[in-house]
């Protein structure tokens, strides 16, 4: 299985923080029309599907909930408009091909994938539907998780984001919106998805490391990235689990430094950010979470480029905390028992399920 070697355009296209017109194409006929209409209207594809519902919209595409008329089992469909691509590479077949490598072998806590094809000038990744993301999960609990959701969710995250490295890919870009729970029976599991910014770090027949680069456009949400990743360096497995940390941090406290940050420009705004990622204000960040949240963040700082990280050092530390609390990891989160409800019961606008 190779990964098409559209990189570089991809990484320009999507670390762009100007909506250019490449950021928001109209959908193609038919799908054009049928999206158009908005909420409700469905699209029936050639290929036996029919959309449900919208479930959310990104940088490269929309994404429905779609039964497959034949067996009448519900999917995730995310679409493509190529009419208009001014890229030379279209980015589904990328994403497709780096779900591929990651299911090889069997990889838990990744969406499955169906099917990738093309109709009109549309390109359609077919995969399996999942549950709300995290960050809707956050909406609905009032804006905060509990401490022992996150660290419950923290433990398969770090073995799937080490499953996810074991195959040679880096995500690159994690965040809340791209980390969603299972359905039915695997509502208990979190998920990765979204790889469109994922590549391969090792050279899957020789193993050898990508070399170290800098002067690359920072990759990733501002909010999450690393702070190598916000100075434009290449990224490594430390980088992901930095990442990692940052969205563990934001799910239990819902804030970090940077939150409302003001600044005269977007430019000001990045510089402040980055400058708040430095190493010695990492206390800063932590304040409010244990102490083994800073003692993970330091050790990725202190990891080099190409070190292969300690996944169950850091498994440990949270499972550390677990025990210290008396917690067993029941698979029972916040948003299973309403404890969010002393909080509150509004619903907030933005939870979309
Ligand atoms: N398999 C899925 N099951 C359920 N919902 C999904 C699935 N895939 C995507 N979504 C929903 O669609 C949204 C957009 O999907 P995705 O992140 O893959 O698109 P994108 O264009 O790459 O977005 P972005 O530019 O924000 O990263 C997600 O935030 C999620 O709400």
């Amino acid at each position: 299985m190779s990964i098409p070697q559209n990189e570089q355009n991809h990484h320009e296209a999507r670390a762009s923080n100007d909506p250019s017109p490449e950021r928001a194409q109209p959908l193609s006929s038919p799908l054009k029309m049928a999206m158009r209409r908005g909420r409700g209207e469905s699209y029936r594809s050639a290929s036996g599907y029919q959309t449900l519902s919208p479930l959310g919209g990104g940088s490269f595409g929309q994404v429905y909930s779609a039964v497959h008329l034949h067996s009448g089992s519900l999917v995730a469909i995310k679409f493509e408009d190529t009419s208009q691509q001014k890229r030379k590479n279209e980015l589904l077949p990328y994403e497709h091909a780096i779900y591929q490598v990651l299911s090889h072998g069997g990889c838990s806590g990744i969406p499955q994938v169906y099917w990738l094809g093309k109709e009109d000038t549309t390109n359609m990744l077919v995969m399996e539907l999942l549950g709300p993301t995290l960050e809707s999960l956050r909406y609905f609990c009032r804006g905060t998780l509990s401490l022992k959701s996150v660290l419950m969710l923290a433990d398969q995250l770090i073995s799937t984001l080490e499953s996810i490295h074991s195959r040679g890919i880096l995500c690159r870009d994690i965040k809340p919106e791209n980390l969603a729970m299972g359905r039915g029976p695997k509502s208990h599991l979190v998920y990765f998805f979204d790889f469109g910014l994922g590549r391969l770090y090792k050279d899957v027949i020789t193993g050898e490391h990508i070399p170290y680069r800098e002067g690359y456009e920072p990759i990733g949400a501002p909010r999450y990235c690393s702070q190598a990743a916000f100075l434009g360096y290449e990224q490594g497995r430390k980088d992901d689990l930095e990442s990692l940390a940052f969205v563990l941090i934001w799910l239990h406290k819902g804030h970090m430094p940077w939150t409302s940050l003001l600044a005269p420009n977007i430019p000001a705004k990045l510089k402040i950010m980055g400058e708040m990622k430095d190493t010695d204000k990492l206390a800063e960040i932590c304040k409010g979470c244990p102490d083994e949240f800073l003692t993970y963040l330091r050790y990725c700082r202190e990891l080099e480029f190409a070190d292969a990280p300690d996944y169950e050092m850091l498994r440990g530390l949270f499972r550390g905390v677990m025990q210290r609390e008396g917690w067993v990891c029941d698979g029972v989160y916040d948003w299973c028992t309403g404890s969010d409800s002393e909080k509150g019961t509004l619903m907030p606008e933005r939870f979309v399920w």
